[in-house]
């Protein structure tokens, strides 16, 4: 005992818990069995830490290498205990692991939270939230630990009803690891029996490694398999066995979309089972997100952070790699450079994609969902790994001008192009709406072109790295001249150069007015409806590229837009017509600046000066009420 550790203190949970804690207390009775499978997968994780810190040092065992978990109903208490001879705790740990949520998982579902209580319920049900769930069916529960290897006087007691509060004290305790004993509910006494407990340990705690030990009135009773599910025969392992793992390596409820169980031989052996989720875990987009596949060596649990066993675009799998002929002492640290790690990458890579293109194939409303969920992640692939490029381009979706609803494959769309297509297009924004009408699509849509519509931050990424796709280039509608190649008739052609010359001299004016906030003006040939447009120089990165690159604070070269008019619209053919009589006419200038911010309105992109754009607006419309120099525009 120190004086930073009182014997006995009562401190607050953090206010997540608590309203964790709210939510356990009524959650639907239905759900309520999953508490038991939360914590004998904590005892089997902690069995688990305990055996992989045993490599290096024997004496932590003390004595007893054999992992188990023990269940202990007792009728007349009301109470059931779980034991483990795992890794236990000490007090920073039971303070920190049993009194805030400390693992981003556990903080994003609170951050899910929406109040309403039903909704929440289920969210507990489909994402799991361990330990905190005993309050589900316990309405005092007490835990005793010893973390391995600590003197016997540094056990820790902790003990709380779930309200606001626990107690947590230093005590004297001669086993190593963990009980936790709940205090029942009247209205969950059947956990009580021992029918209830085989069931519900059969039914989600199977594939533990461990042996679940059940002491009741007739002595001990194993109730598990205890084998490591991965590890068996794959004709042996029913579909309810492999969902029920799922829950265990997931920590969840739902079903898994889909799973890969193989075996590896060759230069490097290993065993992976491998699940696709059906929805995204929570943490998804966070940066220190968990990752979701464990490492083991001949069945012992190495790591669940071998960050190199697995690109990022594939962070949304979850479940196990067993590597026989990796060294069991294998530190973390040395897995980043294991060339045996790098290879067991290279060929779970290559095994997902190729199960993913199959799905793509055979189950096209499975990989839909698949797409749904995390396309937005496998695409991350593109610019992260350009071995594999051919095969992740051919599992990409797309909406596109042409069918906004769809998932369109580069395939398809290339299956679909006009004979005289000589190029996939492409154009990049924030969101659907905005792009389906956007000017810039104006001749595309004329010419019956379809035009892939890209709204995820990162096909910005995607495009910069995919130059072409089974021979034909990708070409953004966006950047550069706009050359439709044969998509246009000589004709068409030879009315563009006799218009360039019949406005060359308002565009040079329109240039000289708008100065440095543009890079150059010119004639449209992108728009049929539309007065104007912006489009980035061929080489420039992009309006929208350049507000992603601001949002995430990164250094952005400097560039300005093209503005370019359309000479078929009545509007520019005004501002011809008024710049044939008087050059120098002011509202030239003033029309080119509404044109060139009422561009970058329709895509999308902020106006650097509103309060000059709102004044022009209102001279407009002066003039058009009559009260101005001229009602030209009609
Ligand atoms: N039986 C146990 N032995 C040792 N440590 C435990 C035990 N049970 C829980 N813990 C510790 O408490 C932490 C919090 O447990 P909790 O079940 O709330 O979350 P988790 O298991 O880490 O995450 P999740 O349940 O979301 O997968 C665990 O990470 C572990 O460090």
């Amino acid at each position: 005992m120190t004086a930073e550790h009182p014997q006995q203190e009562t401190r607050t949970f953090e206010t997540e818990v608590q309203q964790l804690l709210h939510l356990m207390v009524h959650a639907l009775y239905s759900h309520r069995e999953i508490f038991l499978r939360e914590l004998i997968s904590n005892a089997s994780d902690a069995i688990d830490k305990l055996r992989f810190e045993g490599l290096k040092n024997e004496e932590l065992f003390e004595g007893q290498k054999e992992g188990r978990i023990r269940l202990v109903p007792d009728s007349e208490a009301g109470t059931l205990t779980i034991i483990d001879n795992g890794i236990g705790m000490d007090r920073d740990e039971v303070v920190e692991n049993l009194g805030t949520i400390a693992h981003s998982g556990s903080r994003a579902f609170v951050d899910r939270l929406t109040g309403d209580e039903d909704q929440d319920v289920e969210l507990i049900g489909q994402f799991g939230v361990g330990f905190y769930s005993a309050f589900m069916v316990a309405d005092r529960v007490e835990v005793t630990t010893r973390r391995a290897g600590v003197d016997t006087s540094l056990g820790v007691r902790w003990e709380s009803d779930g309200t606001g509060s626990y107690t947590v004290e230093t005590i004297e305790r001669a086993e190593l690891g963990t009980a936790i004993t709940l205090h029942l509910k009247d209205d969950a006494r059947e956990f009580l029996e021992e029918a209830e407990l085989r069931r519900v340990v059969k039914t989600y705690s199977d594939h533990i490694p461990y042996p679940v030990v059940l002491e009741g009135g007739e002595g001990e009773e194993t109730l598990n398999e205890a084998s490591a599910l991965w590890a068996r025969p794959r004709n042996e392992i029913s579909e309810e066995e492999y969902r029920n793992f799922y829950a265990h390596v997931a920590h969840g409820d739902t079903d898994p979309l889909t799973w890969l169980h193989f075996h590896a031989e060759g230069t490097t052996e290993y065993t992976a089972l491998l699940y696709l989720p059906s929805q995204p875990p929570l943490d998804l987009w966070q940066p220190e997100a968990r990752h979701g596949v464990r490492l083991y060596v001949r069945r012992v649990f190495i790591t669940d952070q071998a960050r190199d066993l697995l690109p990022t675009y594939l962070r949304f799998l979850r479940g196990v790699v067993d590597a026989p002929d990796l060294p069991l002492n294998v530190s973390r640290e040395m897995l980043q450079s294991d060339q045996q790690v790098a290879r067991i990458r290279k060929g779970v890579v290559k095994r997902v994609l190729k199960r993913l293109a199959d799905m793509a194939e055979n189950e096209p409303d499975r990989y839909r969902k698949f797409w749904d969920n995390f396309g937005a992640v496998l695409k991350e692939g593109i610019p992260e790994d350009s071995a594999n490029q051919d095969e992740l381009a051919g599992l990409l979706r797309f909406h596109t001008s042409k069918r906004p609803d769809e998932w369109v494959s580069l395939a398809d769309y290339k299956a679909a192009m006009r004979d005289e297509q000589k190029a996939i297009y492409y154009l990049t924004g924030d969101d659907l709406e905005t792009l389906k009408n956007s000017p810039q699509l104006e001749v595309f849509k004329k010419k019956g072109v379809e035009v892939l519509l890209l709204t995820d931050p990162v096909d910005e990424w995607v495009v910069m790295h995919l130059s072409e796709y089974d021979g034909t280039p990708l070409t953004s509608v966006a950047h550069g001249d706009l050359d439709l190649g044969e998509l246009e008739s000589e004709e068409e052609k030879q009315v563009e150069e006799a218009t360039e010359a019949d406005y060359g001299s308002l565009v040079g004016t329109l240039k000289d007015r708008l100065g440095e906030a543009v890079s150059d003006v010119r004639l449209s040939h992108r728009l049929t409806d539309s007065p104007s447009c912006i489009v980035a120089g061929e080489n420039a990165l992009g309006e929208h590229m350049e507000r992603l690159l601001k949002a995430a604070n990164q250094p952005v070269p400097e560039s300005q837009p093209i503005l370019e008019v359309n000479p078929d619209h009545p509007l520019v053919q005004t501002m011809k017509e008024i710049h044939g009589t008087d050059p120098a006419d002011k509202r030239l200038g003033e029309w080119g600046w509404l044109l060139l911010d009422q561009a970058r309105l329709a895509q999308g992109a902020p106006l650097p000066d509103p309060a000059a754009t709102a004044r022009r607006l209102s001279e407009v419309m002066n003039d058009l009420a009559g009260s101005g120099p001229s009602r030209i525009i009609t």
